[in-house]
C-alpha cells in the first residue's frame, strides 16, 4: 500500500510568503506522521492549456520552483501537465485519483483552494472529501504583507506579476522573501559595452520567453554564477535606445568584475529600482550616467550588506497587520 503522505496541490508560481506557510505547516504535520511532503504542481500553467489567451507570464521556472519548494521543506515535487482530461475531472473524481496515488493523511491548502472542472471544488468541499476518504484538511489562512509605501497586501502570484510590472522589484521581494530571480545564460550582445568602459554580461532572452519581466529601466541587483562568483550589479531592461535598437535586451554590468563570463548561467536578482531609460544625446552621456548608477548602486550594496533590506523589517505574519 502506498505509505502515507502530506499533499498539497497548486501552480506555486513565485512560491511567496503564503506558499511558505503550507510548506511551513507541512511540516510540522510531517513531523507528527511520519510522512513524506509531496507538493503537487503544473508545468505549464494550467491557464496555458485552458484559457491560452490569458496565460499568466511565470514568474520562476520549474526547475527553480522545484529548488525553492525543496529548500523549504518539500521531500517531493511532482509536476503534472496541464491535460484537459485532468483539469476536467470533476473535483470529487479529481479527490479520488489524488488519494489513489497519494494516500495522503493530510492535504493542506490555502483559503481560497478551487479544484476541478470549472473550478467547482472549494475547501468546505475538500472538508466533506476529506471525511469521506479519511484525511485531514488543513487550510492556511491568507498571508498579508505590508509594502514599502504602507500598503497591506494579500500575497498572490498576480500582485507580484503586477508589481514587477509597475518595476517595484523591491515590493515584489516583501511578498516573495526572496529577490525576484531570472536564470539564463550570458549571450553574445553589440560588443560597444567594453568600448566605452561598461562591459555587460547579456542574457539569453529565448530562456525567458515565459517569464514575466520587469519595467523597462534600469536596476540595483546581483549576479551569482555557479563558479565565477557573486556581483553586485547594475542591470539594465531596455532597447538601448542611444543607439536606436529596438530589440528587448536584458544586460548588467557587473562591479570589480573582470572575467570572461560567455555561455555561463548566471543568477540575476533584482533588488531596487534605479531610473528609466533615457536616448542620452550622446555616448558620453550616457557614460557619465552609467558612472552615476554605479556609484549609487555600489553604495546600495554596501548598505544591504551592513542591515537587512526594507523587504526582511517588514514582513510580517499573517494576521499581524490589521
Ligand atoms: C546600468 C545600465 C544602464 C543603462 N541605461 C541606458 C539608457 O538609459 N539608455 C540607453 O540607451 N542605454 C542604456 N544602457 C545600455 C547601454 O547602451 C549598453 O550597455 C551598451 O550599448 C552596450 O551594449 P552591449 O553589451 O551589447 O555591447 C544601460 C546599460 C546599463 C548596464
Ligand atoms: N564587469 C563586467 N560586467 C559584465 N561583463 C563583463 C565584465 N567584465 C568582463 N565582462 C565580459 O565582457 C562581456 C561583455 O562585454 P561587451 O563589450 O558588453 O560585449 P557584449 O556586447 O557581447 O555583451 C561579458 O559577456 C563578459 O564575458
Amino acid at each position: 500500500m502506498t505509505p502515507r503522505s502530506i499533499i498539497t496541490i497548486g501552480n506555486f508560481d513565485g512560491v511567496h510568503c503564503g506558499h511558505r506557510q503550507i510548506l511551513s505547516r507541512a511540516s510540522h504535520w510531517a513531523k507528527n506522521n511520519d510522512a513524506q511532503i509531496i507538493v503537487i504542481t503544473f508545468d505549464p500553467h494550467p491557464m496555458s492549456v485552458l484559457k491560452p489567451e490569458l496565460a499568466p507570464q511565470r514568474l520562476c521556472n520549474a526547475n527553480r520552483r522545484e529548488a525553492i519548494l525543496k529548500d523549504l521543506g518539500a521531500d517531493e515535487v511532482h509536476f503534472y501537465k496541464p491535460e484537459k482530461q485532468l483539469l476536467q475531472l470533476e473535483p470529487e473524481d479529481f479527490v479520488v485519483q489524488m488519494v489513489e496515488r497519494y494516500n495522503p493523511a493530510v492535504w493542506i491548502e490555502g483559503d481560497d483552494f478551487h479544484f476541478g472542472k470549472n473550478r467547482r471544488g472549494n475547501i468546505q468541499l475538500l472538508q466533506e472529501l476529506g471525511q469521506q476518504h479519511q484525511f485531514e484538511v488543513d487550510i492556511v489562512p491568507t498571508c498579508d504583507v505590508t509594502l514599502t509605501n504602507c500598503h497591506i497586501v494579500r500575497a498572490s502570484s498576480s500582485i507580484i506579476r503586477w508589481l514587477i510590472e509597475q518595476g517595484r522589484v523591491a515590493d515584489a521581494r516583501i511578498v516573495m522573501q526572496r529577490p525576484f530571480t531570472f536564470e539564463s545564460v550570458v549571450v553574445q550582445g553589440e560588443k560597444v559595452g567594453r568600448t566605452i568602459g561598461f562591459p555587460t554580461i547579456n542574457l539569453d532572452l529565448e530562456l525567458l520567453k515565459d517569464h514575466q519581466i520587469p519595467k523597462l529601466g534600469v536596476y540595483s541587483g546581483r549576479a551569482t554564477f555557479q563558479n565565477s562568483g557573486s556581483y553586485a550589479a547594475a542591470i539594465s531592461i531596455g532597447i538601448k535606445p542611444t543607439f536606436g535598437i529596438k530589440q528587448l535586451c536584458i544586460e548588467a554590468h557587473l562591479l570589480d568584475c573582470n572575467k570572461d563570463l560567455y555561455s555561463q548561467q548566471v543568477q540575476l536578482e533584482f533588488h531596487q529600482w534605479i531610473r528609466d531609460q533615457y536616448p542620452f544625446p550622446s555616448i558620453q552621456h550616457l557614460k557619465a550616467q552609467l558612472k552615476r548608477d554605479v556609484q549609487q548602486i555600489r553604495n546600495l550594496s554596501k548598505a544591504q550588506h551592513d542591515q537587512p533590506m526594507i523587504a526582511e523589517i517588514l514582513k510580517q505574519p499573517s494576521g499581524m497587520n490589521a
